[in-house]
């Protein structure tokens, strides 16, 4: 199982996502974020993630959910998101990525994970989950999901 971080930054009624430009689910709209390194703790990968993919900090970073990925019968990944108040510095394009801000109430959940449209509202509601996806072989269709909701990080 590949341990990985997720973050939506959500500033004045708008989430900040990217275009994904490589790697898993290139070409779609996701929260930043990756995977993590050997010694490195769920909160130091993401602002290095966030840092590395659109050279901006994150500040008012709380944890609010974990995401459980399987593809077929394997485990594919563990994710750890979080949300943040807040950022320094302007987003740019990367390598990696394309940032976009989108109002709250208009996320393109047509161009992301079919998990998204499942967790992304309870994140912007302001609530706490946990979630377990199961996917086919490919990881293209979503087989089945159960989510818990008020979760204490
Ligand atoms: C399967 O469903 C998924 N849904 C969502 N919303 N996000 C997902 C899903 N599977 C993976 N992710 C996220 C979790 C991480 O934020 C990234 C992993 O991306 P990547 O493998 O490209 O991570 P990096 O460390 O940036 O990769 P490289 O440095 O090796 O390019 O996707």
């Amino acid at each position: 199982m590949q341990d990985a971080t997720l973050c939506l930054p959500v500033v004045d009624g708008r989430v900040l996502l990217i275009r994904k430009k490589r790697g898993v689910g290139a070409g779609l709209y996701n929260g930043p974020g990756g995977k993590i390194e050997p010694g490195e703790t769920p909160r130091e990968c993401i602002h290095r993630e966030v840092n590395e993919e659109l050279r901006i900090g994150l500040s008012e970073v709380e944890k609010v959910g974990e995401l459980d990925f399987v593809f077929g019968d394997d485990p594919f990944m563990f994710v750890h998101v979080y949300r943040a108040s807040d950022i320094s510095g302007e987003p740019e394009e990367t390598d990696e990525a394309d940032p976009k801000w989108f109002d709250t109430d208009d996320v393109p959940y047509d161009e992301m994970w079919p998990d998204d449209r499942h967790w992304v509202p309870k994140l912007l509601d302001g609530e706490t989950f946990t979630g377990r996806f199961r996917f086919d072989d490919e990881g293209d269709d979503l087989l089945g999901w159960a989510m818990r909701t008020d979760v204490e990080f």
